[in-house]
């Protein structure tokens, strides 16, 4: 892939964000996702991942800098609203993410909030389950699914609205094996472009196509994992 010629999803220009009253924890976050591209972002535990991910939906506000999302400059809630459906943020914790009663409603809730006639609706539900395996899972009450289980039906629910950029904040946590393996798998066939944080390197190098790390506020090359899947990007 020949990411400088494509268009730019994501531009994020010295973005400067804190948890008030602490000290600023992204001091200067500068980063550009290209269309198809898969970025992955790593860094220590509490070094921002998810709060650079939750700035970049418009959830938190930034202090300073520019986000630019799908061509849009986002300044406040005005502008990231329309741009929600557009832009998938898989949450850390699946429970945040996770609302209806039961797997289908809430594979469904996404595509049925975009407009989808119902009956399409339920197409996309039993295609994106299919894809993700979870077909056996459809009718079950979300309570009652483990914490693998969650995490992949979070993900369909995402990947059910079609999103054109994803922002995966961990999506193997809880997995197991096989399953980061299917995962990684589907990760690589999927066109969107996406910026996935992960601790598990391999993983990383496996499914993305640049690494960088979140360090002191600010994004560098991350270090090159030893090998462990057999496959590339
Ligand atoms: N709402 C909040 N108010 C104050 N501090 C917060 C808040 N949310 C997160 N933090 C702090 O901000 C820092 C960064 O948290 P964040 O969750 O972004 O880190 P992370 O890099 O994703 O970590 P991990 O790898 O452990 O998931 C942490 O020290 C955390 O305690």
């Amino acid at each position: 892939m020949n990411a400088a010629a494509a268009p730019v999803l994501l531009r994020v220009e010295a973005l400067r964000f804190r948890h008030a009253p602490r000290r600023p924890l992204l001091e200067d976050v500068t980063l550009a996702l290209h269309a198809g591209e898969r970025l992955g972002l790593a860094g220590a535990n509490g070094s921002g991942k998810s709060t650079l991910l939750q700035v970049l939906m418009g959830l938190l506000p930034a202090q300073d800098g520019t986000i630019e999302l799908l061509g849009t400059r986002c300044r406040d809630e005005r502008d990231f609203a329309p741009l929600r459906g557009r832009v998938g943020l898989l949450f850390q914790d699946s429970d945040d993410q996770l609302f209806c009663p039961t797997v289908e409603e809430d594979v469904a809730f996404g595509p049925l909030n975009q407009g989808l006639p119902a009956a399409q609706v339920r197409e996309v539900v039993a295609r994106t389950l299919a894809r993700l395996g979870l077909e056996h899972l459809r009718e079950r009450p979300i309570p009652h699914l483990s914490g693998g289980e969650k995490r992949l039906v979070a993900l369909a629910g995402l990947l059910a609205m079609e999103p054109e950029v994803l922002l995966l904040d961990e999506p193997t946590t809880g997995l197991d094996e096989r399953a980061q393996e299917h995962l990684a798998a589907l990760l690589q066939a999927l066109p969107q472009a996406m910026l996935v944080v992960s601790h598990d390197a391999a993983f990383l190098q496996a499914v993305t196509h640049r690494r960088l790390a979140l360090r002191d506020g600010r994004l560098q090359p991350a270090p090159a994992p030893a090998a462990r899947y057999s496959w590339t990007p």
